[in-house]
């Protein structure tokens, strides 16, 4: 496994995020929504920097399998009640795009009076969705990157740097 972005990095990468949003929303209250499970290390340290009054909620998608994205669910029964609030959903990576892109469909359907997105990491070249988030940490290369969050078949969420598996650490069959 090698290290893309170390703690250091990526700390300084959420700052510059938590920045852009505090200054487009300034005191607006602002209702968080994390897509989980991906997103729990950087919504974590993401809502603790932001200076407005906010809210924070979940809701939950899963797709991938190993390095490999299927069909994709969406669960939002934890769903907040959002009609008329600004609302800002928060990923760990925006890849294909089909997750943010779906997700901000469903839950425009709730009525909120805004609806953007904020992502840790952007991959380079891969997006098939004309979507994309307003506000991107990191755009970083090609490769399947786990940590801060970010898994391969549920392991190393845990890391606390951002890490590109190499072929040694892919799974037979995988
Ligand atoms: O842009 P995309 O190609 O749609 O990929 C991005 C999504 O994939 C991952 O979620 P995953 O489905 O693996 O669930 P997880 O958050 O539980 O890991 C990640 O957390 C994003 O939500
Ligand atoms: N790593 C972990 N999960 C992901 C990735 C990735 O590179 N892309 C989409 N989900």
């Amino acid at each position: 496994m090698k290290t893309l972005l170390d703690e250091n990095q990526l700390n300084d990468g959420v700052e510059k995020l938590a920045d852009a949003i505090n200054a487009h929303y300034g005191d607006k209250p602002l209702t968080i929504i994390c897509i989980l499970t991906g997103s729990i290390v950087l919504g974590a340290d993401l809502i603790r920097k932001l200076r407005m009054p906010t809210r924070v909620g979940v809701l939950q998608t899963s797709s991938y399998e190993g390095t490999e994205r299927g069909d994709l669910t969406i669960n939002a029964e934890m769903m907040l009640d959002i009609k008329d609030r600004e609302v800002l959903l928060i990923d760990d990576i925006f890849d294909t795009g089909h997750t943010l892109d779906k997700v901000t469909a469903l839950v425009a359907d709730y009525g909120p009076t805004s609806l953007q997105s904020a992502v840790l990491l952007c991959k380079t070249g891969r997006q098939e969705v004309e979507y994309r988030p307003e506000f991107i940490a990191f755009d970083i290369p090609d490769e399947f990157v786990v940590g801060y969050g970010l898994d391969y078949n549920d392991e190393y969420r845990n890391l606390p740097y951002l890490a590109c598996l190499e072929d040694s650490d892919l799974e037979p069959n995988a």
